[in-house]
């Protein structure tokens, strides 16, 4: 059936559903540029709310495995792209996106000019989209911004929930988390604890971990403003990691800020440069969100890490306490591997917290 992508600024990009077209649909038109890991994308909690649009022009060719998915739902509102295989290669299952998608509710629009929609994006920046059977009547009363949705809520674990056998325990504050964080931390000889997002210091403190992981998350940092205080309490007594929406979390909680990217980064190259080292990364990533830097000035926090191609700040230390942070996803899915590395951080701080506990 027929079918439209219609952007705020009143820009029209036809395409056709696959099965049952929805009601209308509306969210924030984004874009990712890998040209893999559709699966990934479809399920990462980071992606709540949004319409995806994929630049690559073959989607689901691959096919799905049932390890892959990032977290028990898919999360985009809809996904955008020129071409759906509809049969794709089978892995383990016969399942393909396309059935995937059906059986979440989740529309895919294709045959759609993906080009000339992502110039679009780039050029005027990621707006509200609506996806629909009739473009005459669109109600944008009904578009309510990333900005004013609590999306974490939607997302976080409503249960405490363990995972591992590990000596070493992470307590991972659960924004939206993807299951390839905890894989990856349980690879490292860990055990995981999965908390609420909203869990309190003596909750958090009862569990009695060796460090803490902040992870991704989905929507604006600065909803959760009321978070921030515990965060900081929190985090200042363990040995911390935190990515993404964490990692922006814990620049607001020691007094930088945050602000929106014109129309984001999303996708599996962006390189990374640690300004300690010099040694660059091919990072994935998915946010709109950045830390400015100038905000931290005054702060306890220095940048680490930088974006080579628009030098937005990538990557955080604590000058006096045991926290590191990066913007990008170390734990892939989808994307490079080239800094898992960055997992093995959290586990050389609580060691030497450790050792310093032991000769105190
Ligand atoms: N992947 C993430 O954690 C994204 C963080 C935040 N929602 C942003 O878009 O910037």
């Amino acid at each position: 059936m027929k079918g439209y992508i219609v952007l705020e600024n009143g820009e029209v990009f036809p395409g056709k559903f696959m099965g049952e077209p929805p009601a209308d649909l509306f969210g924030e038109a984004v874009f990712f540029t890998g040209m893999t890991g559709y699966q990934e994308v479809a399920t990462d909690p980071s992606y709540r709310g949004q319409i995806v649009v994929f630049t690559y022009p073959l989607i689901g060719n691959y096919g799905v495995h049932p390890d892959k998915d990032q977290s028990e739902e898919w999360q985009p509102r809809a996904l955008i792209m020129g071409e759906c295989a509809e049969d794709g290669y089978h892995y383990r299952s016969e399942e393909t996106l396309a059935n995937q998608a059906e059986n979440a509710g989740i529309p895919i629009l294709t045959d759609v000019d993906t080009r000339a929609l992502v110039k679009q994006i780039r050029t005027m920046g990621a707006m509200g989209a609506v996806v629909t059977t009739n473009t005459e009547h669109v109600v944008w009363e009904d578009y309510q911004p990333p900005g004013d949705q609590l999306l974490v809520q939607e997302v976080s674990t409503n249960e405490i929930q363990t995972y591992g056998t590990g000596d070493i325990h992470i307590v991972l504050l659960d924004f939206g988390h993807k299951k390839a964080m905890v894989e990856s931390l349980c690879e490292h000889g860990a055990k995981v604890t999965v908390v609420p997002y909203d869990t309190d210091v003596s909750t958090i403190q009862a569990l009695d971990p060796d460090g803490l992981l902040l992870s991704n998350g989905p929507g604006n940092p600065k909803q959760l403003q009321a978070q921030l205080p515990k965060i900081k309490a929190v985090v200042s007594q363990y040995p911390t990691f935190a990515i993404c929406l964490g990692h922006q979390l814990i620049a607001l909680a020691f007094g930088g800020d945050t602000v929106k990217l014109k129309f984001g980064h999303r996708g599996a190259n962006q390189p990374v440069i640690d300004k300690r080292t010099g040694r660059v990364d091919m990072t994935a990533q998915n946010h709109s969100y950045v830390v400015d830097g100038q905000s931290l000035d005054g702060t306890e926090l220095e940048v680490t890490h930088v974006n080579i191609n628009d030098d937005s700040v990538e990557g955080l230390a604590h000058q006096r306490l045991p926290i590191v942070t990066v913007q990008y996803h170390p734990e892939a899915n989808p994307g490079p591997e080239d800094s898992h590395h960055l997992f093995n951080n959290i586990f050389h701080m609580i060691e030497k917290e450790k050792e310093v506990t032991l000769h105190a």
